[in-house]
């Protein structure tokens, strides 16, 4: 197996001293541990950045803290992900909204000459872009991205000079390349089929010698290469326990088949004991969209009680002296219908098999398994504890919607919740912030790898059909999600499935953590 690049041990005193020059004033959170403290420290210095590690390592707990920081330090920053569930889940919105480029599919001259004045002005005055998952963004959307700072901002540097925060696990999920396009300008070549995409370089680029193969992943961009990334590798994994369970699926993200993984593939593949989980039905993963929705369909319509409805509900807070134009106004909607992550209307009956979509309680996080077991009508008592201000809107969205039930929902840690409505908060930019109200609950007798993204689940069933098929990505996004084997039941696995793509583990090879 591949050793993981090891953080090597930090030189305390220069760290401390360059840190301590950058903001004497800022004190790094105590809950952090050793590794994501150091680089919180290098953040702050102000290079660079690029956050790796396993599924679980902590990436999304430290970028939350980073936010904290540039909130605090007052830095104008923009919070973004490759998916709108991803970017839900630190306070953002997609790279392509926050950016605003619409779905970026033209050469980089044209994106860049389309875009709204009032984004252009925005983004000058940017200190920092964060970005989540950066897995699934391509080359070409990452030059695209480098393109438009340098442009807007009149700078021939790097994004502009700006500070790039970004975090992902390139072993994770690939970007999803639809057509063949120049990485480099962003103009479309030859339809071809996907798996010779990769290969298109646009006549005008031509004079950009590639030193490898390219790959459709962004550490294969120029902007990458000449961003000078500082990489922080982050080894220490909160999600699972046990160390051999780590280690298996260490082997599963490095595309290797141990004699470990292969005894633990065949532990898994025994029906789970659902004696185990009481009420609580073992979530099916599956690659897609339909085979989960049909599922859950299937399930739901089974259920013989009264079917209670939830919509969203936006609201729009811009800054006292924003200029909004109606027409952006229009935009920014259309942008939370389509792709915010949140579903538009949520609905559940006694019985349903649901999944928690935000972090309550330090047992209860986005992916605690439940099932609701009735409904209470709400009151003002159920609201307690919560800001006022949330208390007035939650208030507001039950009795606007005309709601008056509101779920039970026993956890799989035994705990027993009414769920009220949540409110997620997108900052799409400096100046304008979106409030989603919605019921924190997802239907999950079945689930898709991508929503799964980012959860820590407590127990699954994957059924590796053709559908997996080259796709060690998603193999590894699913299989990381459960804490432990004890809740793991896996079918239909074969070797050759984890095929994982070379040039990731090149890259990581190659990578040389920060110290
Ligand atoms: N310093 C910490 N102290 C306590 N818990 C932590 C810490 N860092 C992370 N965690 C917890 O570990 C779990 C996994 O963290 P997180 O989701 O940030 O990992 P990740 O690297 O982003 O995972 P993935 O790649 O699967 O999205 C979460 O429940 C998180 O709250």
């Amino acid at each position: 197996m591949l050793e993981a690049a090891t953080i090597n041990a930090p030189n305390e005193a220069e760290t401390t001293n360059a840190y301590n020059e950058a903001v004497p004033e800022y004190s790094i959170p105590s809950g952090l541990s050793h590794e994501q403290a150091h680089a919180l420290k290098h953040l702050i210095t102000g290079h660079n950045i690029f956050f790796t590690g396993a599924a679980g390592t902590g990436k999304s707990f430290l970028l939350k803290e980073v936010i904290r920081y540039l909130q605090t330090m007052n830095k104008n920053h923009l919070i973004a992900a490759s998916t709108g569930i991803s970017a839900l889940h630190i306070g953002g919105v997609t790279l392509h909204s926050a950016i605003g480029i619409g779905f970026a599919n033209d050469t980089f001259e044209n994106i860049l000459h389309s875009m709204k004045r009032e984004k252009k002005t925005m983004l000058r005055k940017l200190d920092c872009l964060i970005l989540d998952e950066i897995s699934m963004i391509s080359d070409t959307l990452f030059n695209c991205i480098d393109y438009i700072f340098r442009a807007v901002r009149r700078r021939d540097e790097p994004f502009g000079g700006i500070q790039m925060i970004v975090s992902g696990d390139f072993f994770q999920l690939a970007p999803v390349i639809t057509k063949s396009t120049c990485p480099d300008c962003g103009l479309s070549g030859p339809v071809v089929s996907d798996n010779q995409t990769e290969d298109f370089i646009a006549d005008s680029c031509w004079e950009l010698i590639y030193p490898f193969h390219r790959s459709s992943y962004a550490f294969n961009s120029s902007a990458w290469a000449k961003g000078n990334f500082k990489m922080f590798d982050l080894v220490t994994n909160f999600r699972q326990e046990s160390g051999a369970f780590q280690n298996v699926l260490n082997s599963i993200r490095y595309g290797e088949i141990t004699p470990q993984v292969t005894n633990l593939l065949r532990r898994c593949s025994r029906p789970l004991d659902k004696s185990i989980f009481g009420s609580i039905a073992v979530t099916h993963l599956y690659p897609t969209r339909e085979k989960v929705s049909n599922h859950n369909f299937y399930e739901f319509n089974l259920l013989p009680g009264e079917c209670h409805t939830f919509n969203r509900s936006t609201e729009f807070q811009y800054d006292i002296n924003a200029i909004v134009y109606a027409n952006q106004q229009t935009a920014y909607k259309k942008y939370v219908e389509k792709s915010c992550g949140i579903e538009k209307e949520v609905q559940l009956k006694e019985d349903s098999q649901v999944v928690l979509l935000t972090n309550k309680t330090k047992d209860l996080v986005n992916g605690s398994r439940g099932v609701v077991i009735g409904f209470e009508e709400w009151s003002i008592l159920h609201l307690q504890g919560l800001k006022k201000e949330d208390q007035k809107r939650i208030a507001n969205y039950l009795s606007e919607n005309d709601i008056r039930y509101v779920p039970i929902v026993l956890f799989r840690n035994g705990q027993q919740m009414v769920v009220l409505p949540n409110i997620w908060t997108m900052q799409v930019s400096s100046q304008l912030q979106v409030l989603v109200i919605q019921m924190p609950l997802s239907l999950a007798w079945a689930l898709t790898t991508h929503k799964s993204q980012g959860m820590t689940l407590d127990c699954l069933k994957v059924d590796f059909d053709q559908t997996w098929r080259n796709a060690a990505g998603l193999i590894y996004v699913g299989l990381s999600r459960v804490k432990s084997e004890d809740g793991l039941e896996i079918k239909g696995f074969r070797d050759d499935m984890v095929c994982v793509d070379p040039k990731v583990k090149e890259f990581y090879q190659k990578m040389s953590s920060c110290d």
